[in-house]
Parts: C-alpha cells; sequence; structure tokens
C-alpha cells in the first residue's frame, strides 16, 4: 500500500503565523499522501466574544447553539480553512479546502441530548467518512485540507473536534493506505513536566497512558487527542505521532519526532 498522512493542526499553531508558515513549508516537503486537518477552537472563542456571542465548552467541547455555528462555520470553513489553503497553494501543495459536506466526504450525527445539550455538535461513527471519494481526489492530484465542520445529510451542519476527525479519517483511509496519523501542538510531544520541553515521552502504550493519567501527568486537552490516537491504532492505523509542528521536518529526514504511540507493553 501507499503511504498517506494525516496530520493535524490545533488553534495555538494556526494562531501563530510564524509558525503556520514554517508548518506548512515542512508539510508541503513531505513526500506521499496527505490530507491536513485544522481545529481553531481558539480563534474561535476569540471571535465570538468580539461578537458578544459568550463561549461555552464542557470538557474541551464547544456547546455549539445556532449563533456560534453561524460563528464557527465562518471561522473554520471560511477564515482558518481559506487562509491555509492559500498559502500551501504559494508553497506548491495543490490544496483543496473541505468542510464534510463537501463531497458528502464527512457525515456526522448530531450528538444526543443526556445530561447536557451540545446542541449542533456532529459525532463521527464507523460510517462517517466516505473513503474512496478522499481516496479519488487524492489520486487526481489533491491535497485535501479539512476543518473541523461536518454535516447530517439532512441540510444541517455540524461542529466536530478536529482531533475527532483526523482519528476517523486515518481508520477509513487505513484500508486503502498505508496510514500515519500525527497530531502537531506547540509542545514536543507528551511531557512528563508540561513545562520542560526536555522531559518529553518518546513512546507511550494503554498501560502507560493509564498510570500517566492516575499520576495527573496527562490531562486537559491531551485526554481527548490520546483517546482518538489510541482508536486509531487500535482500529489499523500504521502509526500515531503527536509532536511540535515545527519539527515536522524530522519525519522527513527520519530524525526522532514526538512521542510515538504503540499497543505494545514495552514503554
Ligand atoms: N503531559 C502533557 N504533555 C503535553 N501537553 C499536555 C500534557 N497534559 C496536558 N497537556 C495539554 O494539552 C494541550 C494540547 O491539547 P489541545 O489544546 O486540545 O491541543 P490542540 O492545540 O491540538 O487543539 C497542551 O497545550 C497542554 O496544555
Ligand atoms: C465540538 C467542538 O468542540 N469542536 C471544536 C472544533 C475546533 C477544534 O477542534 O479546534 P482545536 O483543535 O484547535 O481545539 C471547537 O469548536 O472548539
Amino acid at each position: 500500500m501507499k503511504p498517506l498522512y494525516v496530520i493535524k493542526i490545533g488553534g495555538n499553531v494556526i494562531d501563530n503565523s510564524e509558525n503556520l508558515y514554517h508548518f506548512l513549508k515542512d508539510f508541503t516537503a513531505l513526500d506521499g499522501y496527505k490530507i491536513l486537518v485544522h481545529g481553531g477552537g481558539k480563534i474561535a472563542t476569540q471571535i465570538s466574544e468580539q461578537l458578544g456571542i459568550e463561549a461555552k465548552l464542557v470538557d474541551g467541547r464547544r456547546i455549539t447553539d445556532i449563533e456560534t455555528l453561524r460563528v464557527v462555520t465562518m471561522v473554520y470553513a471560511g477564515l482558518i480553512n481559506k487562509n491555509i489553503v492559500a498559502q500551501l497553494q504559494r508553497f506548491g501543495t495543490n490544496a483543496i479546502g473541505l468542510t464534510g459536506a463537501d463531497g458528502n466526504f464527512i457525515k456526522a450525527v448530531k450528538r444526543p441530548v443526556k445530561t447536557i445539550d451540545y446542541g449542533f455538535v456532529g459525532d463521527l461513527n464507523n460510517s462517517s467518512v466516505n473513503a474512496n471519494n478522499i481516496s479519488n481526489l487524492m489520486e487526481a492530484g489533491f491535497t485535501p485540507v479539512f476543518c473541523a465542520l461536518t454535516h447530517d445529510g439532512d441540510g444541517q451542519m455540524l461542529n466536530t473536534n478536529a482531533d475527532t476527525i483526523a482519528s476517523a479519517l486515518a481508520v477509513a483511509l487505513a484500508k486503502h493506505y498505508d496510514t500515519t496519523l500525527i497530531y502537531c501542538f506547540e509542545k514536543k510531544g507528551v511531557l512528563k513536566d508540561i513545562n520542560d520541553e526536555d522531559s518529553l515521552i518518546r513512546e507511550i502504550n494503554p498501560l502507560r497512558y493509564e498510570e500517566l493519567k492516575k499520576e495527573h501527568i496527562i490531562h486537559s486537552g491531551m485526554l481527548p487527542k490520546l483517546d482518538n490516537a489510541f482508536t486509531a491504532i487500535a482500529c489499523g492505523v500504521k502509526a500515531v505521532v503527536i509532536g511540535k509542528s515545527d519539527e515536522l521536518g524530522k519525519l522527513g529526514n527520519n530524525e526522532p519526532f514526538g512521542t510515538r504511540l504503540s499497543k505494545s507493553n514495552i514503554s
């Protein structure tokens, strides 16, 4: 099978124009099929507040009422996605910016109301991603750039966490390609001490993950990221790496990069 990289960047990278420039240049230099997934939660929060719409997040997930859905649609599919696509074009990557509604590539189910009503938030399942059509797009020479939006197939856009979209894309495409999932953010990877960039943990398996959670070494946004990452490994994705956006070039040079997840019990 041919190699494919599914790479996700979060809000802290997008928000810093120098980091974003560096990352997109290294992304372009990486050989093989590539899909970029971007978040932008931080920017959506800033713009919501400028518009007088209070941003509400529970366990890192945005409560998306109709006003918030309008904001995230403008910010994720418009402002951020088109800016990234234009920059990739400058570097020579023939990027095509997408939401899950475009080409019916990613269909989600509106999250059912339990104790919390998340509003227009979409959950993914194992038939959400149309891997054949995404593959056709890549084989035609385009590099898909997905934002954090999906649709329900019934005319409704839904807000879906970008880490989850990246994991679902990697799992669905692992049947067609030798797939590596990479989460890029502002730190070197999973750290033993969040304030010490030299405390990088090179490899984590599920057992070690449980220990690190109990010791509160891993917390907040890193928890859903690792949950998505271990799901991907369990579902056939060849490798998952969590690393710093401006070190992506190391991957192409076969240098050690970030924290690698493994199924095995050797850590
Ligand atoms: N052990 C850890 N190592 C690195 N980051 C951690 C750790 N535990 C928690 N974090 C937090 O997780 C955050 C990354 O998650 P998140 O903000 O969701 O990422 P993204 O920028 O991709 O959206 C980091 O900014 C950091 O604050
Ligand atoms: C439902 C939900 O929470 N969606 C996320 C989508 C953006 C995202 O995932 O952005 P980062 O990767 O930058 O955090 C949100 O609106 O914040």
